[in-house]
């Protein structure tokens, strides 16, 4: 499977680079590959390493004004020139989505993977490792929109939530 991965560009403690490690592992165990926005930075860096160990397959999708910023041993790397071009090819070069812990970057990717699966352009699952109730806010956020009629159909059909990163991989077999 090609699994997309949003994550932080920032370096971050164990709390969350040890799951996030975990996670890779399982990836790359796994036989699947990796397709993430190509970086060295931070989590994204580590993922990729963890992801390249356990051997897994790296596909990066950079963007112009990051690329000083990638990642030099992926098997593939493909330089966008914007970041809604890179969004696209993300979404497209992947058959599911998962979203670790990050920032806006990974927030603004997240969101325009669900605002497509709400338009029904694509149906590929997403789902959230939860590491450390990151995102907490987040989720009650969506219930509330969920509960409230903004969203044209069920939360549950757009995202789901784990709390481990085997979790992860139980959800995306589902
Ligand atoms: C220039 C620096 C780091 C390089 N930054 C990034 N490189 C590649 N991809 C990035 C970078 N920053 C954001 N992204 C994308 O967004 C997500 C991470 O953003 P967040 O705000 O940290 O959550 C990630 O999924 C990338 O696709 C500084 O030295």
């Amino acid at each position: 499977m090609n699994i997309c991965v949003f994550c932080s560009a920032a370096p971050l403690d164990d709390r969350y680079t040890a799951p996030a490690s975990e996670f890779a592992r399982l990836l790359g165990e796994g036989g699947h590959t990796l397709v993430w926005g190509g970086s060295n930075a931070g989590l994204m860096g580590e993922l990729a390493d963890g992801v390249k160990a356990a051997g897994g397959r790296l596909v990066g999708i950079s963007v112009e004004f990051l690329k000083h910023k990638a990642y030099e041993g992926a098997d593939e790397l493909v330089t966008t020139a914007d970041l809604a071009e890179r969004k696209a090819l993300l979404l497209s070069r992947a058959d599911a989505v998962v979203v670790l812990v990050g920032g806006l970057g990974t927030l603004d990717e997240v969101t325009e993977v669900l605002e497509l699966k709400k338009h029904a352009l694509h149906d590929k699952p997403v789902v959230v490792l939860d590491t450390e109730g990151f995102y907490a806010g987040l989720r009650t956020q969506m219930e509330r929109m969920d509960a409230e009629g903004f969203l044209p159909r069920p939360l549950a059909e757009l995202i789901g939530f784990a709390d481990t990163p085997a979790q992860v991989f139980e959800r995306l077999k589902a």
